[in-house]
Formats: structure tokens, sequence, C-alpha cells
């Protein structure tokens, strides 16, 4: 296995670690915060394997001081996090309600007088459930609210948050739960799906504009989940499914974004499904954006049948995900040759593995090389002359894992749910060594 060190990675590169505003908070209802799509997802029976939810998650709210006590124990530069909107705006729309801004505030200040750089994200998922009564992402005017939220936001903390990025995954905020119905608001329709893709794309677009009036010197930018995708065999019909689950997964995103439009082929196969795009939708969509936020997990292995293959001679994490690192560098190279791109963030990446506490030791070995190959694979790409400044490891600790609740197990820190103790994973005490590590002199 490549053994890598800080000397791999440029002296700008910035190592951080990622978290979710729903996934760690908990306080659900504590200082003015309203309901969201999540809160009432995880009351309908079933949604959730363990039949949990993020009322309590890892008590967040309560204990943000230990806890940036302990990313700042970790050596990084950066913490990736995201603000919920239903503690600043509880409907959603019209009234901004302080105590909830103050929470954030309070947040990013511990962030700063512990030379942490905060890395905002002002849409994690958690949408304030008002506005899902009345459609959600689905109705276009979501888009206009979540800009007015992005600028009560970015008035209260202003450059202090060196980095805002406007949506996290939207892919997963609409298919996986518009069309998919795996996440919240649990909808099984395509259409819809498709609408709730395009006004997440037009949200990000109009918050783009807001934030460059408000903090013209933050760094602002989006996030996507991406994979590297790989026909099953080198048949025609594998190769033209591997294409079409691209334009569907990746590009249905990327190309609005870097490009103005949408990807023909897949637009043409959705037929009447395809959403209401007005004029200048997608010239708002396209503003130029400071960086591009990439979560890669793992690779698709496409087959014309539609079955996702397994390639035996792979490992898979907890998720059922294959451990691929190589899928990394192919899709860094390839935005690089097809996009005209920002600087790129590796805003996610990391495994869920069966951890098991051994006194106040956790030895994920699995998670360790899980990182170290990955990682690998950047500083492959930076070597090739992809323009990557940082890595977020998912995530700093364990935490509710949206329909698998607690039972898969992200974290660099193991959370114990009886006492909310925090305990470093070997694989803690590994990024540390790296991310900690003295910038080599050049
Ligand atoms: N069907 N299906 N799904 C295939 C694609 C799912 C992709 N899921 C992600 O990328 C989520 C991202 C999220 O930001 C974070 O909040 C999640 O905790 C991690 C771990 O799950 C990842």
């Amino acid at each position: 296995m490549t053994i890598i060190t800080r000397k791999d990675f440029p002296e700008y590169f910035t190592f951080g670690v990622a978290t979710s505003s729903y996934q760690i908070e908990g306080a659900t209802s504590a200082d003015g915060r309203g309901p969201s799509i999540w809160d009432t997802f995880c009351r309908e029976p079933g949604r959730i394997s363990d039949g949990s939810s993020g009322d309590v998650a890892c008590d967040h709210y309560h204990r943000w001081e230990e806890d940036l006590e302990l990313i700042s124990s970790l050596g990084v530069q950066a913490y990736r996090f995201s603000v919920a909107w239903p503690r600043v705006q509880p409907t959603g729309s019209g009234d901004i309600n302080p105590l909830g801004l103050d929470f954030y505030e309070r947040l990013v200040d511990g962030m700063l007088e512990r030379g942490l750089d905060p890395y905002l994200t002002l849409y994690h998922w958690d949408l304030p459930q008002p506005l899902q009564d009345v459609g959600g992402w689905a109705n276009r005017d979501t888009a206009y609210h979540f800009a007015e939220y992005a600028r009560a936001v970015a008035e209260r903390l202003g450059e202090r948050v060196k980095s805002y990025a406007t949506l996290n995954e939207p892919w997963c905020s609409s298919i996986l739960s518009y069309q998919i119905g795996e996440h919240a608001p649990g909808l099984r329709n395509r259409k819809l799906a498709l609408a709730a893709a395009h006004h997440l794309l037009l949200g990000h677009g109009e918050a783009v504009k807001v934030l460059r009036e408000v903090v013209p010197g933050a760094a602002i930018g989006t996030v996507l989940n991406l994979n590297a995708i790989t026909p099953a065999t080198s048949s025609e019909q594998d190769a033209a499914a591997a294409r079409f689950e691209d334009g569907a997964f990746n590009r249905w995103f990327l190309d609005p974004l870097l490009r103005g439009e949408y990807p023909a082929d897949v637009w043409e196969a959705y037929g009447d499904d395809v959403p209401q795009v007005q004029p200048d939708d997608l010239e708002t969509i396209r503003q130029p954006i400071d960086f591009l936020g990439v979560n890669y997990y793992s690779r698709s292995v496409v087959s014309a049948d539609g079955q996702q293959q397994r390639p035996s001679d792979s490992s898979y994490t907890d998720m059922g995900w294959e451990v691929y690192p190589q899928g990394l560098s192919d899709l860094l190279l390839r935005l690089k040759a097809d996009y005209t791109l920002p600087p790129i963030y590796i805003t996610e990446n990391g495994a869920a593995y069966k951890d098991t506490l051994e006194g106040s030791a956790v030895h994920d070995a699995e998670r360790v090389a899980y990182l170290q190959t990955h990682l690998a694979e950047v500083a492959s790409a930076v070597r090739q002359g992809v323009k990557v400044n940082g890595y977020f490891a998912w995530s700093l600790m364990d935490n509710f894992e949206w329909a698998h609740g607690y039972s898969k197990r992200f974290g660099l820190v193991y959370v114990d749910y009886g006492d909310q103790q925090r305990i470093l994973k070997d694989s803690a005490l590994w990024y540390r060594g790296l991310a900690g590590a003295k910038v080599p002199e050049l």
C-alpha cells in the first residue's frame, strides 16, 4: 500500500473534517428551531432502519466547545459544517430566529479562536417542513426562499466564514428524495424529482448572487456527490448504460453548473418528466463559482440490465459500497479533461465499518487503509495537474446516518451514544499524523 506523507501534498493543501447539522446537533426543538423534513421523515414508521432520529444525535448543539477542541486536537486546518435552515428561519421564509444565528456565530467564533477555517454549507438536507408542506424543492418558490435564507446567514457571519457552499449533494436532495424515496420527503415521482433538482440548482444560482453581494471576499461554491462509472463488460449495451448513468448521476448537475445546459441525451430520455425551465434559469445556475466540492465514496459498475455489479475481487464497506480508490483519481482526471473547472475540494471521503470499542480504543485498520489509499489517489491527481486545494474526511465523528440511523459509523472519532463520550479511533490518530504534520520546507 502506498504510504503517503504531508510532503505528497502542496503546501497550500487544506486538511479538514466534515459533519452536517441534522446528523450531529440534536436539540431539534431548542431555541426556536422549527421542524425539518427529516424530523417528519424519522417519525414515519419504517423510514429509518433502527427507528431512530436526529432528536439527540451527538448532542453537538450543547457540546460544541468540546467538539471544537476535539477537531483542533486532530491538527486539521479546517472544519466543514452545515447550518440548519430551520434554526435560522423556522418556517423557511419570513421571520429570522436570532437565537438560531447566535448558535452559529458562537460556533464560527470558536473555530476562529482555535485557528480553524470555517467551511460552511448552507443546505445539507434539513429543509424547513412548512416549505415541504407547499411542495418543497418541487416548488420553484423554494429556490427564492433559499436565497433569502442565505442572505440572513451571510449578513450575520460575514467573511469570518472563509468558504460558503450553497448545497450539499443536490442529487441526494432531489433524485434520492423525490424519486427513489430513500431520503426525506420520501416521494417516488420522477417528474417531481427533476423539478426539485432544477429548483435546487436555481436556488444555488440565486444564492450565489446574494453571497457575491453580501460576502464578496468569501469563496463561494457548491458540493456534488460524483461517482466514477464503469461498464460491467465491454459490450456496447453496457457501455451505453454506463454513459446514461454518467449523464443522469454526474452530468445532470455538472453540466448546468459548469456549462449552463442539461445533458441532451438524458433530457431526451426523460420525456414529459423534464423540468420547467425559465429563459434565464441556466444563466443564473451557471454563474462562476470559486470552488467545486466533490464528495466521492465509491464507483458504480453498470450493466444494461440495470443490476449494480459487485466485482468479487473488491472489498466493500459496511454500506455495501465497493472500495475503489482509483475511481477518485479517474473521476478527478475526467473532470479536468471534460470541464473548465474552478479549484476542487474533496469535501467528503470516508467509509463506514463495523467498529468495536476495545477499552478506550477502536482499531479501525480498514478505515485507515481506505483513507490512505484514497488520499494517495488525490496526491496522484494533483501530480497530474488537477487543482485540488483540500480534503475533508467524512466524518469527524459517528453520527446519524440518514435512513440507516446510528447503525453505520463513518467517524474518525467513535461516539458512545449512551454517554456521548468521544473516543479517537486509530484512523483519527493516523489522520492527525498526516493533517497535523509540519508543512515541509519547499
Ligand atoms: N441509493 N443510493 N445512494 C447512492 C449515493 C448515495 C451517496 N450518499 C452520500 O454521498 C452521502 C453523503 C452525505 O453528504 C453525508 O451526509 C452522508 O452521511 C454520507 C455517507 O452516506 C454521504
